[in-house]
């Protein structure tokens, strides 16, 4: 499977931690293996990490990582770095080649991204070219990388788990 990673840039621990978490929730149910976040938010990655812990899995947070070091070194690994903002490319035009790609690192802005991410990134790309939410850009991008694959995934040694069912609500733990 693909490695695939999140970068969250530019949140504010006074008004993003309830949207950077769902970047990393999102992120994790969708088959990444972990978010880096480019600020200091403890509480971010607690929240994040607790779900992990209880739903399974081994999703992981670094938290206040230097975006640029992160970019560089995920490069130097052989990853690819794909920045998602409604100024870039079709994600449709382009996801065929960010597919043959195995190591994806997936970055997603809060407030205004600094100009220098547009020409670090492999590759701009869009979910629309109108404005939304960068929760809703990444599951779009993650589905369409893995094709749909990574909606039915197992989460090992979970402490609780859903049994679909057609009403109500079913779970074992
Ligand atoms: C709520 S937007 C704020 C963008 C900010 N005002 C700016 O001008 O860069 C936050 C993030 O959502 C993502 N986003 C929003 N709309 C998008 C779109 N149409 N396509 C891809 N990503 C999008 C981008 O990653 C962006 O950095």
């Amino acid at each position: 499977m693909k490695e695939v990673c999140v970068l969250r840039i530019g949140h504010r621990p006074e008004r993003d931690q309830r949207v950077t978490t769902h970047v990393g929730l999102t992120a994790r149910a969708l088959g990444a293996k972990g978010m880096y976040l480019a600020s200091d938010d403890s509480g971010v990655k607690n929240s994040v990490e607790d779900v992990a812990k209880r739903w399974g899995g081994s999703f992981f947070v670094e938290n206040n990582v230097s975006w640029k070091k992160c970019i560089s070194e995920w490069k130097k690994s052989g990853g690819i770095v794909v920045h998602l903002t409604m100024y870039g490319l079709k994600l449709t035009d382009v996801e065929e080649n960010i597919r043959e790609h195995d190591k994806i690192l997936i970055v997603v802005g809060a407030e205004k991204v600094p100009g220098d991410l547009y020409e670090l990134a492999d590759y701009n790309i869009s979910v629309t070219s109108q404005p939304h939410s960068e929760i809703s850009s990444l599951a779009l991008v993650m589905d369409h990388l893995f094709e749909g694959t990574t909606l039915n995934l197992d989460f090992p040694d979970s402490e609780i788990k859903i049994i679909p069912c057609e009403h109500g609500k079913r779970f074992e733990s």
